[in-house]
């Protein structure tokens, strides 16, 4: 063939600019097309040899070479695929691609998205432009008689065409890297690039450095490593699930997320019908609260990485865990927008959530025991997964587990099963088990126990079983202790009790220096908790909501307090206070005030000022003891 000139197309002059500016954010891709492009090339050609069409002539040790060459600023990428004939050349890469970018330009030239002119349009090749200043194509097709080519484009609309001199099967492309590309002249750079976009791909891929100094041992001696592909052909996911063993699905979670605490457990997914989807989504253990929860889902197309945590494909809660989805069947290049709508991502996203949910289940039912051990760490999951997602709530709601004070694990059933008698539908929680561990100790005398729910999904969480589940309430311990009193049977004179209340209100309001404190008067089973403060469930509640949404400028006194303060009539102090009636001594107020305090402290930490006269006072009491005990 003469050397031969000619132009793209007579669009083509739109089509640079566009490639340019398109994928500024993801400048790198353009290894991923270029690599992928070989891929299939190799692909095609084994896919003629099997068929009986293709001859390989011993050329059969396929693989994909990058070599980047810093003096010369130079990329290449070389095949050992089908290759291109002259024709093909002209074809695939003069016409076909300007074709689709015609159809590209019309459809998007107004719209502003060009993020999916690349998969949509056959443009992959063309994304070596958004680095280089001069492209060259040199190929030698499979065919018989076929000649090789060169073809050299510099990102103009015009492009020259030759015969070559290669002569093994495959195509070398070269970039000659430009301004835009000098990023790309660095070995980390490449290295970092093919292990993002394909380290899954197919063949095996190896970077070379064109005069890289050779390493060499501590006496000088040139040191010969065989070159490592920088990629896992066959990664396990695509292997049966049977065939796989507990340390491989280790290694390869180790691998690929460079996490290298143990995974608790792992789905693998492989489906063939209605579509094609293959994956391992592992449940990552856990040791941060919620909020720094970092999952990483990757998605890949036939191998090829498409994206991480794409929200559209897979379920927002799903995004906590760590994992691979390989799904053939969605576009190359995805666009959110289109994803969005897209029926079919919908089914994958649906067959994800089934699969999780099966799994949790089996693991439920078949044991239990592990299951438990796990909680702690699939919980914060599971709980954003079910408030999330209806469909993950009804396959998982049997399962839900609730750690006790007691560190059992129970279902609500179970909870509500052993209470039977003591508490009518209701669930005594704790949202934090040190400040609230007196109410804990007050309950256990009943022989109670509270679930703790201490995580900063629980409150949304709670409100959400609550409202699928109306006949169930959650109650704080330190709400109400109306289900622990209503059993004791107390022959009560009334006169007395209310004579007893008014007295206690009284000094209370004096020394609280409030007019209508709430003060109740019982005979708690323990004798040496002498007060405890309990605010309603839902004025708690409502106050948390006010502070959240008010960005910590709410002040708790703008609302009137609900708190009652329960004395235990039992309690020795308490006894001394109805003691002394009407007197008003100095001993009556300190103790009242002590009462007091110590009450609010197991409830919530007492206020700098609160706290300053409740030391102050400790140590006068103290000193007091002593000056009584010297008289003596
Ligand atoms: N390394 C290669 N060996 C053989 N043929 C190639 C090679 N690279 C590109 N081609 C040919 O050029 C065509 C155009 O490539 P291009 O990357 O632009 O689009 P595509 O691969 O068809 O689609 P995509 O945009 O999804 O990559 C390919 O379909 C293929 O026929």
């Amino acid at each position: 063939m003469s050397k031969e000139k000619g132009n793209l197309s007579i669009h083509s002059e739109n089509i640079f600019p566009i490639i340019k500016k398109w994928l500024y954010s993801d400048h790198d891709i353009f290894i991923r097309e270029l690599i992928s492009n070989s891929c299939d090339a190799i692909t095609k050609v084994k896919r003629l040899n099997s068929l009986g069409e293709a001859d390989l002539d011993g050329n059969t040790d396929f693989k994909v070479k990058v070599i980047l060459d810093e003096t010369e600023k130079t990329l290449k990428f070389i095949d050992n695929g089908i290759g291109m004939t002259d024709e093909e050349v002209k074809k695939y890469i003069n016409q076909i691609a300007f074709s689709g970018a015609e159809d590209f330009l019309k459809t998007y030239k107004d719209k502003g998205d060009v993020d999916q002119i690349i998969g949509h349009f056959g443009l992959g090749f063309y994304s070596a432009f958004m680095v280089a200043d001069v492209v060259e194509i040199n190929t030698f097709s499979y065919k018989q008689d076929a000649a090789a080519v060169k073809w050299r484009c510099d990102g103009g609309t015009e492009f020259e065409m030759e015969n070559s001199d290669r002569s093994d099967r495959g195509t070398e492309i070269t970039l000659y890297l430009g301004e835009q590309g000098k990023d790309f002249l660095s070995e980390y750079t490449i290295r970092s690039t093919i292990e993002k976009y394909c380290s899954f791909m197919p063949y095996p891929i190896y970077l070379e450095v064109a005069n890289k100094e050779p390493e060499k041992d501590k006496d000088g001696n040139i040191v010969i490593t065989e070159p490592e592909a920088l990629n896992d052909v066959l990664p396990l996911y695509l292997k049966q699930p049977n065939s796989c063993t507990d340390e491989e699905y280790k290694d390869f979670y180790r691998k690929t997320f460079k996490d290298f605490q143990e995974p608790l457990f792992w789905i693998h997914l492989n489906m063939d019908y209605p579509f094609n989807l293959k994956g391992i989504l592992y449940f990552p253990k856990l040791n941060t609260e919620f909020d720094t929860i970092e999952g990483r889902i990757k998605l890949y197309n036939s191998q090829v990485f498409v994206a991480d945590n794409i929200k559209e494909v897979i379920p927002e809660f799903l995004l906590l865990l760590k994992g691979v989805i390989d799904c053939p069947d969605l576009p190359l290049n995805v666009s959110r927008s289109f994803l969005q709508n897209d029926g079919f991502t919908r089914k994958i996203s649906d067959y994800i959530t089934k699969k999780v949910a099966d799994k949790l289940n089996s693991l439920f039912k078949s044991d239990r025991e592990g299951f438990e051990k796990f909680w702690d760490d699939i919980s914060p999951f599971v709980k954003y997964g079910l408030i999330k997602d209806n469909k993950f709530y009804e396959k998982v709601e049997s399962i839900i587990l609730y750690k006790t004070t007691e560190e059992k694990y129970v279902t609500v059933e179970e909870y509500l099963e052993k209470h039977t008698g003591k508490l009518d539908k209701q669930v005594y929680y704790v949202s934090d088990p040190v400040q609230q561990a007196q109410y804990i100790r007050m309950i256990k005398e009943y022989d109670i126990e509270a679930v703790i729910l201490d995580h900063s999904i629980d409150t949304a969480f709670l409100s959400h079983i609550e409202m699928k589940k109306q006949d169930i309430s959650f109650k704080r311990v330190d709400s109400n202790i109306s289900e622990l009193m209503k059993d004791i049977d107390e022959t009560i004179d009334e006169e007395t009790a209310t004579k007893e209340k008014e007295l206690l209100t009284k000094i209370f309001n004096k020394i609280l220096k409030k007019e209508d404190s709430k003060i109740q008067l019982e005979n708690l089973k323990s004798e040496d908790l002498a007060g405890m403060i309990i605010l309603p469930e839902e004025s708690r509640r409502m106050q948390e909501m006010m502070k959240q949404y008010s960005m910590g400028g709410f002040n708790p006194g703008m609302m009137p307090s609900e708190e009652t303060l329960v004395l235990n009539k039992k309690h020795p102090l308490i006894q001394y206070i109805l003691g002394q009636g009407d007197k008003e001594t100095e001993m009556t107020d300190l103790i009242a005030q002590q009462v007091y305090d110590l009450a609010v402290l197991s409830h919530k930490p007492l206020s700098p000022e609160a706290m300053t006269s409740f030391i102050k006072r400790s140590n006068e009491i103290m000193k007091q003891m002593i000056a009584e005990n010297q008289t003596m």
